[in-house]
């Protein structure tokens, strides 16, 4: 950046940026050379007076994170410290008279009636009638919630959509990095109690199978994070239990999603969407397979149109075995930008009825890259 540029850059207060999604956001804010649009100031909650990041050439020691003082000197920040940083920091940031834009990926100001959850190649209009009535609180969304939008949101924004139901298969990754490295730990675990019979071809798999049944149900085996396995198993239920048989993550999937697209409130526009949340053995991808009654009978043809067109990441995979195969799975879909959309096609409950599987990085569109693109936004710069 030149010293002239560097003036007139907006400082950007960063926190968060050594964390799992923190980390993300930055290598996607190197990738995408966001840092010569803005001068970065690194807080830390741990270790204020350290070191920035190697990556941030010329950026101060890092400042305390919980020093209001310090924060609203700032025009813009972006955390993603988590939760319980924001429910303690952002309360005081207000009180004490500051004004700035706050970009979050944490839950807890999401459904707040003075915040907009950010998706912009979705909602890019509300994000800006936001930004013009003096909004000043941006929040990504959920991240099972974002990655099904970014998949599917021709067809909501084309109204096309009159309900629809989701059953996830969601990613360790979506728990956190300790999350990450107990199913790890679990895979290792179940694989060295049976290493010698699988080495042996002629040893017998419902032997193995008890074995790894044993293991999987002994005391011995860490499930600290998730509660009890997930190696090997799945787990149906994600985050809170409301009380009402739904967990938070499905209660999430309907108000976020309805919330991002402008509707429900006031307007009473709103979609019903709902289904179960389930966690599965996956490293950092969201799957979903939905159920969609759309509102007209349109070709198959026509649907994969809307969604193809509707955004750069949105990809149609053919609906076959060989295409479904080779690109719509975690593994193909991790570390990359892309949102595939498959198996999508007429069930036999009538012609306004289709299904669709589609999958998306957790940590990219789950969770950074609506952060840094609101950055953009606000910054005047996307
Ligand atoms: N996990 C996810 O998939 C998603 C998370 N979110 C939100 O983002 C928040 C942060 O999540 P996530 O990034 O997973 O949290 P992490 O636990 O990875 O990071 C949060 C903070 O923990 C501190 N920390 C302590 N020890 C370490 C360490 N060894 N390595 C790195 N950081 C460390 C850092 O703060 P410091 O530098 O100040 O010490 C860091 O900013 C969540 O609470 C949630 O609100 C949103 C969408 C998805
Ligand atoms: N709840 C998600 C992670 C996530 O994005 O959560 P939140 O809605 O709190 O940001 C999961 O566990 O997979």
């Amino acid at each position: 950046m030149t010293e002239s540029a560097r003036n007139s850059a907006p400082s950007v207060g960063l926190v968060g940026w050594r964390g799992m999604v923190g980390s993300v956001l930055m290598q996607r804010m190197q990738d995408d050379g966001d840092f010569d649009l803005i001068n970065p100031v690194f807080f830390s909650t741990s270790n204020a007076g350290g070191a920035a990041p190697a990556f941030a050439e010329g950026a101060g020691p890092l400042q305390d994170a919980y020093d209001v003082d310090t924060l609203a000197k700032l025009p813009i920040i972006v955390t993603a410290q988590g939760g319980d940083y924001t429910s303690e920091v952002y309360p005081k940031l207000r009180d004490a008279g500051w004004d700035g834009i706050w970009i979050d990926a944490a839950s807890t100001l999401r459904m707040a009636d003075d915040a907009i959850i950010v998706l912009d190649p979705v909602n890019r209009d509300v994000i800006d009638a936001g930004l013009q009535r003096g909004v000043r609180n941006f929040i990504g969304g959920n991240c099972t919630v974002s990655c099904m939008l970014m998949g599917l949101g021709g067809l909501f924004k084309n109204g096309l959509v009159e309900w629809g139901t989701s059953m996830t298969y969601q990613a360790a990754s979506g728990g956190g990095a300790r999350h990450m490295r107990e199913l790890l730990t679990q895979f290792g675990t179940l694989n060295a109690a049976v290493a010698a019979q699988l080495a042996d071809p002629s040893s017998a798999i419902l032997e193995i199978d008890r074995a790894v049944l044993n293991t999987q149900r002994s005391p011995e085996l860490d499930a600290t994070q998730f509660g009890v396995p997930l190696a090997g198993s799945v787990i149906p239920w994600i985050d809170k239990d409301l009380g009402n048989g739904q967990s938070k993550e499905e209660w999430k999937a309907g108000v976020e999603t309805n919330k991002i697209l402008g509707r429900g409130g006031d307007a009473g526009n709103r979609i019903p969407f709902d289904g179960l949340c389930v966690r599965i053995g996956a490293m950092r991808s969201h799957s979903q397979a939905l159920t969609l009654k759309l509102t007209e009978d349109l070709p198959v043809e026509e649907i994969e149109r809307i969604i193809d067109a509707d955004n750069e990441w949105a990809t149609v995979v053919p609906n076959t075995k060989e295409a479904t195969l080779e690109q719509l799975t975690p593994v193909a879909v991790s570390g990359t930008l892309q949102i595939p959309v498959g198996r999508i096609r007429k069930l036999e409950m009538g012609p306004e009825y289709i299904s669709a599987f589609t999958i998306g990085d957790q940590l990219l569109w789950g969770a950074a890259e609506p952060l840094r693109r609101m950055l953009r936004i606000a910054t005047g710069n996307l």
